[in-house]
């Protein structure tokens, strides 16, 4: 699109970019006010003047408010690459908002955002033109007033009047007048007419992706993990799946867990959390910045996802014997930026076991440290040790042969069983990923047999569900080696009642779901050292 701005001076595109390409916004894309005598009014500068004045004085005024407009902003920088839970909390410090107004913006930035599957299709007819045919920029802002206009209780004049308003002050006068124009397309229609709108004519799995605004492939994805982990047939696998996007589009809440040894759930429940009834170790933040409570500040508690929780509890409650069991030593091979091996350091530590987390990645196993410097502490106390390496962990295998009792391998992958907690997650994630991590996977495995004694155990874990990075990881690498049993894993995967977790998958791995479990979609896998 070119919503040119009329007159004969310097023409400007809606990128707000002059003939001369120069831009004339700051980082919100708001223009900046032109210095005073910086340049003399052209006669078409003069008339736009003119008909300023014609406007109503409350319309020339009109800004939006600052939840919108750090939204919008936090929009920019997720197309420019950041992730939207750093970059949006970096933004309401900065612009000091809090309470409502922070939950506002937040919403506003993670709905637009994993909802635009949806909601692009939508602006398509609206504004009669592909979204490939809209600025990026104005696309943003539409994507912010759609997703008032279709899925929050904004009243729709407020919508409309807030999202023009907008993006008068971050696209320009032109583009508000085509925001107008798509804003009031969009609210003639409810968000079923919509749907039905979009998904006219598409074959059923397609309108459940643009429905459920998930890419094509990843729905694909899902519904063959669905039925290949057994937790579908191919007759239920459709209304699972359905259920499956549904809770992917629905904001995860926050989980705590309590490192063992460092801090209990009652602490936890004494600041505001209620036990969780999926992890032992487990409480959930109603609501409240985890950040205020003194177990999380001081890292004897943490933010952790309750299957992340019960998948470092199934590892050190596994049977280990032999040569293991004698010495027992633990290593997390991927840990960056920590989290299990929070979890896994702390057990260790109560039972004097010495603990080693290896990270690849510099910047991540300085995040490693910081998480375990509590348990490095509580380690030295109880004359035990926790270290963290910097390492690439194919090597280890070969580096330290048959040493270790339990390792865990928490592969890098594409993420796709944890879509609800990253919004720009489902649309930067290609098919091309699964098979470029497909190599890396099976070697990092590979090195943690070599690096398990004899009667130890490792655990394969993956934060997604897809075949190719789970169950065909460990058939590969099992198949090809005679030191090793794939174990069940299912019997020591407990809820917080001691009970076993129901609809685990068909054995002997263990696939969680979100809209099972409550949880992300973590695959584990168990394999034994003989
Ligand atoms: C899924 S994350 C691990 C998450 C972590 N266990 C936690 O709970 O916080 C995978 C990690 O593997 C690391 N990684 C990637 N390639 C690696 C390699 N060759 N050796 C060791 N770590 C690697 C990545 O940098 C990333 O930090």
């Amino acid at each position: 699109m070119s919503e040119r701005r009329g007159g004969g001076g310097p023409r400007r595109d809606d990128r707000g970019r002059d003939d001369r390409g120069r831009d004339d916004r700051g980082r919100d894309g708001e223009r900046r006010p032109e210095r005073r005598g910086e340049r003399q009014r052209t006669p078409a500068r003069e008339r736009s003047a003119q008909h300023r004045s014609s406007q109503r004085p409350s319309e020339r005024a009109r800004r939006t408010d600052p939840a919108r407009l750090t939204a919008y902003t936090a929009m920019r920088e997720i197309d420019a690459g950041a992730y939207a839970n750093l970059v949006l909390p970096k933004l309401l410090r900065e612009r000091r908002l809090h309470g409502r107004d922070a939950g506002f913006a937040t919403e506003l930035v993670y709905g637009a955002t994993r909802m635009h599957g949806l909601y692009d299709p939508i602006a398509a007819i609206a504004a009669d033109r592909p979204v490939e045919r809209i600025d990026p920029r104005v696309l943003d802002t539409m994507r912010l007033g759609i997703h008032q206009l279709l899925a929050m209780r904004v009243p729709t004049h407020a919508a409309v009047d807030e999202t023009v308003a907008l993006a008068r002050q971050v696209n320009g006068a032109g583009a508000a007048g085509f925001v107008n124009a798509v804003m009031r397309r969009v609210s003639e229609r409810s968000p079923d007419e919509w749907v039905a709108a979009v998904t006219a004519g598409r074959d059923p799995r397609e309108a459940l992706a643009v429905r459920m605004s998930h890419p094509l492939w990843v729905v694909g994805a899902l519904r063959a993990a669905l039925i290949g982990h057994g937790t579908a047939s191919s007759e239920t696998a459709d209304a699972e799946l359905e259920r499956l996007l549904e809770v992917d589009n629905t904001p995860a809440k926050v989980s705590l867990v309590a490192r063992p040894g460092l801090a209990t759930v009652a602490e936890l429940v004494d600041a505001g959390a209620t036990p969780s009834s999926t992890s032992p170790q487990g409480a959930v933040l109603p609501e409240g910045e985890p950040g205020s409570i003194p177990a999380v500040r001081e890292g004897r508690a943490a933010v952790q996802d309750e299957g992340s929780q019960l998948l470092a509890l199934a590892l050190a409650s596994a049977e280990v014997s032999g040569a293991a069991a004698e010495q027992e030593r633990w290593l997390d091979l991927c840990a960056g930026p920590g989290g299990k091996a929070g979890l896994l350091a702390a057990i260790a530590i109560e039972r004097r076991i010495p603990f080693l987390a290896n990270e690849v990645n510099a910047q991540r196993a300085e995040l490693v440290r910081q998480t375990l410097a509590a348990a490095e502490a509580r380690a030295e106390e109880l004359g035990t040790t926790v270290e963290v390496r910097q390492g690439d962990g194919r090597e280890v295998g070969e580096a330290s042969p048959a040493i270790f009792s339990r390792v865990l391998v928490d592969a890098p992958c594409t993420g796709l069983g944890a879509l609800r907690r990253r919004p720009e997650a489902r649309w930067r994630r290609q098919p091309t990923d699964v098979a470029a991590l497909a190599g890396l996977q099976r070697e990092l495995l590979a090195s943690a047999i070599d690096a398990t004694a004899p009667g130890g155990v490792i655990g394969y874990a993956t934060c997604s569900p897809h075949l190719n990075e789970t169950r065909f990881v460990v058939r590969d690498v099992v198949k090809k080696r005679s030191d090793v049993e794939v174990l069940d894993a299912r019997g020591l995967f407990r809820d917080a009642a001691g009970e076993p977790l129901p609809r685990l998958g068909e054995g002997p791995f263990v696939q969680l779901w979100p809209h099972v479990h409550g949880t992300d979609a973590m695959f584990f896998a168990l394999i034994r050292k003989l």
